[in-house]
């Protein structure tokens, strides 16, 4: 890695995944959080322009392992690949997208419903530490065969009797005529540190600038700026529905009868909470995104 020489002694590093799922909603997110840098297909590396820090670009396998040795600061990686890289990494901040959970699954028609049905059977995988561990902590005894791709159709070809692989839509194992009978872990995209230099006095200070705005982003990502008009004379029950961050802004309108209510509120409260508005009364309801926000 000549190349690597270039790179700026005082900047923190952060590796990425050079090529595939992840990339394009991690480098949406660095962009969001107010990072400016060139990003060509070709390139090894970023230098970014208003920040000191360089970015990587790897295969996500390789992103716990470089993490942990220090060759980066910071990786942006599936936990997945965290869990089974048995890593001693920190987990600091978990992104929201990338969502996906490993599961135990086998042949529809197979009958089997439960894992201790497994006990001496082959079972294939990409994750085997992962799927060693889940079976050895219950006690069933399961011949683990590594497969670095295209799990779901081993049990179609007599190599595994189950499987244990990546599930979001469940496609891939309604295709295969798999069921999923147990999930072995949850996994999402993750900021994920190198403890020595989480320890290190002038990176942690670079680190904690960086998560800062990550934070302020993930946060506005759960809210809505919500502002609408209400009729003076339900405004008190209508604060309590709303609970705002703090207490919501109220200001006066014209008509003296009603008031104008400017609140964030988590989308999720909102949602259940808009019928009810309706009913006392609100009017003129806007709701807009928040695009970065600091309590
Ligand atoms: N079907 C899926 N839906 C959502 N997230 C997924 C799915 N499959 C995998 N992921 C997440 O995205 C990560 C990257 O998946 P991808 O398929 O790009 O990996 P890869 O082919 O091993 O890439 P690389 O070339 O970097 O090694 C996975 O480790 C996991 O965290
Ligand atoms: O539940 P689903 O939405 O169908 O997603 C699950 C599939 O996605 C991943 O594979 P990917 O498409 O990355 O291909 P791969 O086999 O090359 O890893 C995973 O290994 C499953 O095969
Ligand atoms: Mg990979």
């Amino acid at each position: 890695m000549s190349n690597m020489s270039k790179l700026n002694g005082d900047h923190i590093k952060l590796a990425i995944q050079k090529d595939g799922r992840l990339t394009e909603d991690t480098r949406n997110l660095l962009r969001t959080v107010g990072l400016h840098f060139e990003s060509y297909k070709q390139r090894l590396f970023s230098i970014c322009r208003n920040f000191p820090m360089d970015i990587l670009y790897v295969r996500d396998d390789d992103i716990a392992e470089y993490v942990a040795e220090g060759i980066v600061d910071l990786g942006i990686v599936g936990r997945n690949l965290v869990v089974e890289s048995e890593k001693p990494v920190e987990e600091i901040l978990p992104l929201n997208y990338g969502h996906c959970s490993l599961k135990v699954a086998v042949p529809a028609e197979s009958g089997i419903t439960s894992i201790e049905q497994l006990s001496g059977c082959n079972v294939a995988t990409s994750y085997p530490v992962t799927t060693s561990r889940f079976f050895a902590e219950r006690d069933i005894d399961v011949n683990v065969i590594t497969i670095s791709g295209s799990v779901e159709i081993t049990p179609a070809l007599g190599v595994a009797t189950a499987i244990v692989d990546l599930v979001s839509t469940g496609s891939s194992l309604r295709l295969n005529d798999l069921v999923a009978i147990d999930n072995v872990l949850d996994s999402q995209s993750t900021i994920i540190g190198n403890r020595t230099s989480l320890a290190d006095k002038q990176k942690a200070i670079i680190i904690e600038r960086l998560l800062t705005r990550f934070r302020g982003v993930m946060a506005a990502s759960e809210y809505k700026y919500v502002m609408m008009n209400v009729p003076s004379a339900s405004l008190e029950y209508i604060s309590t529905i709303m609970p705002g961050l703090k207490s919501p802004t109220v200001l006066p309108t014209a008509d003296a009868d009603w008031m104008a209510v400017h609140t964030a509120i988590r989308e999720d409260v909102f949602w259940d909470a808009i019928e009810e508005l309706k009913k006392l009364g609100a009017q003129g309801i806007l709701v807009s995104s928040i695009e970065k926000m600091f309590v």
